[in-house]
């Protein structure tokens, strides 16, 4: 049976260690310095658990006695030469996935080069990749440089799919037209699962279907949707898909990240930037003169893992496991995010969506829907879609007026009261209630310091 939400609340908070409020530089009283703070940045970097502080601190301990003897001789059966064996079934049931269409390797970025050096092969009359607009800057550089590779201008080869004007996110029939449209132009229809800056999750089956009617690869990035929401890559069809572990898997920063290869590539698409770890294990330590790839994601590999990234992202997995993986999760994920918008939206500086127009904005105004102009006063509203199954655990929040000084104010007295979120420039703010450390308790914490927040923001113009 699965833990239930208060033998959750105890468990997790004994698995994960957060800064405290003295940790993190908050200002609060003597009495409130030694509590944990409320950390709700998970989107950018989970915090550590005591479970990957354990295994690490075991493969050091290894490592001092017993060297390179760990590679094939290990006291509790992780021979670093299978490191990658231990989490591989994990992430495969995180994506939904065989384990053969999942490899743990390699960095974001690194990885989705090799994807696109295996599935971009653009062709006179298909050329194009069809992406969000605002995708995170890492995948624009890669998408744009694979183009250039490719000898197209990125101006022309690359379809960025932006909101409607006065609209901040996108909407999915506008999605299915575009891929309808330029169809047969499209080589690659490439989203992030979810969008870092606005928190939409994308209709990724529906996305993936319309992309394969059309003939196009379909590929996703999961660095915001990995162990944030549920997944089934495989029946969904996807070609192919990339991610970090840093995030909502909690292993550490710079993690070690991942790939998928639908199974059905397996015989047809050989790695053309082959490497040792990439080679049948049988005999990778043989070492014969020629390549022969392990069928399927594994065959992408380069180089052995780094055993200490890899065990620092098991820890992490383990609790997953423990909790039932995505199933409850999400189920706790959608309790706290809603608790938090509720709160939010409470707020007297709280402006709806729909009262905020895009033009206005451009123009550093707000206007409230009845037509008044409440020009210059401090608010925000909540960029992030409203129906929780077009969004994950996080809530960007857009503070208004736009291109002013209201989201560093806005920061820098949450980070003082303890609460972590992280910004993004010039006008948002990021909030995550992850449920695997998370609590309705910090959910509530956040929105009244927030509420303190604009109150001395306020005080401060009188
Ligand atoms: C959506 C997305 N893509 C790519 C990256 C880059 O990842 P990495 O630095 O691990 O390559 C990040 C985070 O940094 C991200 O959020
Ligand atoms: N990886 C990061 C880092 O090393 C430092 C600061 C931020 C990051 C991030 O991952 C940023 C993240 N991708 C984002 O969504 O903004």
């Amino acid at each position: 049976m699965p833990p239930q939400w208060c033998d959750l609340n105890v468990m997790l908070s004994r698995e994960f260690i957060l800064p405290s409020n003295r940790d993190i530089g908050a200002k609060l009283p003597e009495e409130n310095a030694d509590q944990r703070c409320t950390y709700l940045c998970g989107n950018s970097l989970g915090p550590l658990n005591k479970r990957s502080k354990a295994l690490l601190q075991e493969e050091l301990d290894i490592w001092g006695t017993r060297a390179v003897e760990g590679h094939f001789a290990h006291p509790y059966g992780r021979q670093w030469m299978n490191i990658a064996d231990t989490v591989t079934p994990l992430l495969a049931e995180l994506v939904g996935a065989s384990e053969k269409e999942v490899a743990c390797m390699g960095t974001l970025t690194a990885n989705l080069h090799l994807m696109m050096a295996a599935f971009y092969k653009p062709t006179a009359q298909r050329f194009k990749i069809l992406c969000e607009g605002r995708a995170f800057p890492s995948d624009q550089y890669a998408f744009a440089s694979q183009a250039r590779l490719h000898g197209y201008d990125p101006n022309e080869a690359i379809v960025e799919m932006c909101p409607r004007q006065g609209e901040f996110t996108l909407r999915e029939s506008d999605i299915m037209d575009l891929i309808a449209k330029e169809g047969p132009s499209i080589s690659l229809v490439i989203f992030s699962g979810v969008q870092y800056y606005t928190g939409q999750l994308f209709p990724m089956k529906a996305i993936t279907t319309a992309a394969k009617a059309q003939g196009c690869v379909c590929g996703w990035d999961l660095a915001h949707a990995i162990g944030n929401v549920p997944m089934a890559l495989h029946d969904w069809d996807v070609d192919f898909a990339v991610w970090c572990s840093y995030k909502y898997l909690n292993s550490g920063p710079g993690g070690i990240g991942g790939l998928f290869v639908h199974e059905k590539w397996e015989n047809s698409l050989l790695p053309q930037y082959a490497g040792w770890w990439g080679h049948d294990p049988a005999t990778r330590f043989a070492m014969p003169p020629r390549f022969s790839a392990i069928p399927g994601a594994q065959g992408f590999q380069q180089s052995n893992p780094s055993v200490l990234a890899t065990v620092s992202l098991l820890g992490s997995l383990q609790i997953f496991k423990e909790v039932g993986m995505m199933g409850p999760l999400r189920k706790r994920s959608l309790r706290l995010t809603s608790e938090l918008e509720m709160r939010l939206m409470k707020s007297r500086f709280y402006v709806p969506i729909n009262e905020v127009s895009a033009q206005c904005l451009l123009q550093g105004e707000m206007n409230a829907k009845d037509g008044t102009t409440r020009q210059g006063q401090p608010g925000f509203t909540i960029i992030t879609p409203r129906d929780p199954e077009s969004r994950g655990s996080q809530l960007s929040l857009l503070f208004l007026p736009p291109n002013s000084d209201v989201m560093g104010r806005v920061f820098g007295a949450l980070s003082a009261m303890g609460v972590v979120g992280d910004e993004r420039r010039p006008d948002v703010i990021r909030l995550t209630p992850a449920p695997l450390y998370s609590t309705l308790g910090d959910c509530e914490r956040a929105a009244l310091c927030l509420e303190e927040a604009f109150k001395g923001l306020m005080k401060a113009k009188l």
